[in-house]
């Protein structure tokens, strides 16, 4: 939790959230990477992380909840398990790492739950809302990545990836149209939050895809930090 003395959420001493989200095998993984390196390449102490998981008690939740286990008990018992895995995260991880002036990067974060159970699970807003004003606080991402792609295109990339076809994990194995609903609702967070969020083309090439990245990160928090350092803040 912050203390009065802590610096502002805008100080150049403080790290900045970075999320990558979207639907399966859109290549969030492989983009970390690149980010990961561009950013210390500028000189930004930059950690790479993920949910669910990313702190021990939330890699705990992660084995469960994508071994399937609790699919029966339906969406909103898997959105409280994904809050509880995320404050964990939070708590262990993210919260320290900002407040040392560390970047953190997360490959998903609550924009998932929106698009897994509210928009393809169909799960109440209200509840949503509830468990990322419980998870979150006061704290939002500095920006979110949101990479777009043809589910069908972002499952065979997966597939491909994954040599053992009975890896396949809880939210791969639905069908088709519950991976076009996880893209649209996350096409539409997009459009309600303009000024966090922005949409990449996942269908590009590799390194396409990294530049698109890369200015957006530019364009919305280097340029921001630069102006915050020349005004001495
Ligand atoms: N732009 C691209 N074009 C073609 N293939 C790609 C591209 N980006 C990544 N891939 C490949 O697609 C597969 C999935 O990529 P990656 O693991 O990065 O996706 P992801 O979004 O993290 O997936 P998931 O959410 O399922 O874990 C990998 O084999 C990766 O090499
Ligand atoms: C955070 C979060 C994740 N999910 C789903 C989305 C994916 O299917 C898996 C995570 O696997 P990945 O290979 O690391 O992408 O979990 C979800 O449904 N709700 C969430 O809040």
């Amino acid at each position: 939790m912050s203390q009065t003395n802590d610096p502002a959420p805008s100080s150049p001493r403080r790290g900045r959230l970075i999320t990558l989200e979207g639907g399966e095998g859109v290549g969030k993984s492989t983009q970390i990477g690149r980010l990961l390196q561009r950013l210390r390449d500028e000189g930004i102490e930059a950690v790479a992380t993920r949910e669910p998981g990313g702190s021990e008690g939330a890699e705990i939740l992660r084995r469960v909840l994508l071994s399937g286990v609790v699919k029966p008990l339906g969406p909103a018992a898997e959105a409280i398990l994904f809050a509880a895995a995320r404050i964990d995260h939070i708590d262990a991880l993210i919260e320290p790492a900002l407040a040392a002036g560390i970047w953190v990067v997360s490959d998903r974060f609550a924009d998932s739950t929106r698009a897994y159970q509210g928009g393809a699970g169909s799960l109440d807003n209200r509840l949503i809302n509830a468990l990322e004003r419980t998870a979150l606080g006061d704290l939002q991402p500095d920006l979110t990545l949101i990479l777009d792609l043809p589910p069908g295109e972002g499952l065979r990339r997966a597939a491909a990836r994954r040599k053992d076809a009975d890896g396949v994990d809880r939210f791969e194995g639905e069908d088709l149209r519950f991976h076009e609903a996880i893209r649209a609702a996350f096409l539409t967070i997009a459009a309600d939050n303009p000024q966090r969020c922005v949409v990449v083309d996942a269908s590009a090439s590799e390194v396409e895809v990294a530049a698109a990245i890369w200015t957006a990160v530019s364009d919305r928090l280097l340029k921001e930090r630069e102006l915050d350092r020349a005004h001495g803040s």
